[in-house]
């Protein structure tokens, strides 16, 4: 099992930015200065090494903790602070769950960072989000499902990372906070349609991280003031 003191540990605000969609230089200057914990770098289509080294060495000339979530193999690039390898958990398509990772490590096992590099349990529940068309996730689980996966990866497989994402719709928080009630040793990150502050505190109070990804595109106000949400929201006790 992973140690506790891994960097993202402490995370509870995160905003997600994707190398495949234009964010100027004003705009990334307000998300790297806006106080959130971290950046995490991707995509789940459109994202290459080009691009992704692009907005790497732009997001580097500032302090926050920069990470990458590396969605092909193209795109691992070296010089960030963290990767995070997806393994999508409710698909039958076994390449999304370890198929096309395996192949990744065949030509980058004997590189990678292992101190800095964790998998990220995916559990896709918006049936519209691209992931979930990519991957042919089964969205739609019921909370006896959700439940079943999270034991999985959270007592089974010791993931040190879940990610319920829901990109590009709000979710069930009452579902996120039942699978937080799970968890034994895995952090919790939630993701998807929050596009303002009262939405970032709902999610706040029902998972360990919050991850802020579309609104920073439609209305970058917005997204910063799910900074100030979070932070002034309690870490969920269990
Ligand atoms: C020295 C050196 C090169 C260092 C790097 C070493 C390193 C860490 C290498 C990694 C090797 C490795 C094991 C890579 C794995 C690559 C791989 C094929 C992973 C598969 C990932 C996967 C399951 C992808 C499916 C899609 C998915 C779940 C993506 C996650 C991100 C996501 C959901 C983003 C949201 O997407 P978005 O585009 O924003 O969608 P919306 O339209 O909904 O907004
Ligand atoms: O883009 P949104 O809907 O905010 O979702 C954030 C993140 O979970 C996407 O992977
Ligand atoms: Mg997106």
């Amino acid at each position: 099992m992973e140690v506790q003191s891994a960097i993202y540990t402490g995370w509870r605000h995160v905003f997600k930015l994707d190398p495949d969609r234009e964010i100027s230089d004003d705009r990334l200057d307000a998300i790297c200065m806006s106080g959130t914990d971290a950046v995490i770098v991707g995509g789940s289509t459109g994202v290459t090494f080009d691009n992704t080294v692009d907005l790497m060495s732009r997001i580097r000339r500032y302090e926050v903790p920069c990470a990458l979530e590396v969605s092909n193999e193209e795109a691992a690039v070296p010089g960030f602070d963290h990767y995070f390898i997806p393994l999508v958990l409710n698909t039958d398509k076994a390449e999304w769950l370890a198929g096309r990772q395996i192949q990744a490590l065949r030509k980058f096992g004997a590189f990678i960072p292992w101190e800095s590099t964790s998998a990220e349990g995916y559990l896709i529940l918006n049936e519209d989000a691209q992931a979930a068309k990519l991957t042919g996730a089964q969205a739609g689980l019921d909370p006896e499902s959700v439940a079943a996966h999270i034991y999985m990866a959270d007592r089974l497989m010791h993931l040190p990372v879940i990610y319920m994402e829901y990109s590009g719709r709000f979710g069930d928080m009452e579902l996120v906070k039942k699978a937080l009630r799970l968890v034994t040793g895995a952090r919790l990150f939630y993701g998807g349609g929050i596009d303002d502050a009262e939405k970032a505190k709902q999610a706040a109070a029902a998972a360990h991280t919050v991850i802020v990804g579309n609104v920073i595109y439609d209305d970058l106000d917005a997204a910063l003031s799910t900074v100030e949400a979070v932070r002034t929201t309690a870490t969920p006790i269990l």
